[in-house]
């Protein structure tokens, strides 16, 4: 089994393409097989120590689910079955898709939802990111300055995205221990 789970939610599947170009850098001892969360179970989430998790922000700043209007389930019906679970000892990196264009006022949200999730369940969550570069008004997804988790824009800035990966997981490698 590889040592790192990968783990998405989506809507249109940019979430997806970006969690296979995470595994794409990394052999299958590393990093294993990205996930959609609407096809994991509670064992094999639970089954890593470290853990990339994505998520872009849909509806009114929410988490992919139903009530954000997507056709298949997400991490709003995921999070509630890992409700009880304690992730002590764990470490996790989030990565957020968004659009600071169309949704200036709530970009990457979503993303603070998972990282209290996990930090009020004991987890360690590393991976901030800064937040020059982007145009936004408001974004829930900043703490102490710095977005929560690598803050992608695949609407507006898609040419930037490899360049921010490789740099996010660079920053990340001591925590994963990554071969980069
Ligand atoms: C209906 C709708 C609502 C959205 N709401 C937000 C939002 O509140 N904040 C944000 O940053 N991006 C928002 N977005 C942009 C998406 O997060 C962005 O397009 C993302 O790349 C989609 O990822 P996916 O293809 O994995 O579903 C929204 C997009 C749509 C279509």
């Amino acid at each position: 089994m590889a040592r790192i789970g990968l783990f998405f939610g989506t809507n249109t599947g940019k979430t997806r393409k970006v969690a296979k170009l995470i595994k794409k850098r990394f052999d299958d001892d590393t990093v294993a097989d990205p996930l959609n969360v609407n096809r994991t179970t509670l064992e094999e989430f639970a089954a890593y120590s470290h853990l990339i998790l994505g998520t872009p922000t849909l509806g009114d700043g929410q988490l992919p689910g139903t009530s954000a209007d997507c056709e298949n389930e997400s991490w709003e019906e995921f999070l509630p079955r890992l409700e009880g679970f304690d992730f002590s000892g764990k470490t996790i990196a989030l990565f957020g898709l968004g659009d600071q264009v169309g949704y200036g006022e709530e970009f990457l949200d979503a993303l603070i939802e998972l990282y209290n999730f996990f930090t009020e369940r004991g987890a360690r969550l590393v991976g901030a990111w800064p937040s020059e570069g982007y145009e936004f008004e408001h974004s829930a997804a900043l703490v102490d300055g710095k977005f929560v988790g690598l803050a992608l824009d695949l609407d507006n800035q898609s040419g930037l995205t490899e360049e921010r990966l490789d740099t996010w997981l660079k920053s990340i490698a001591a925590d994963f221990d990554l071969p980069l």
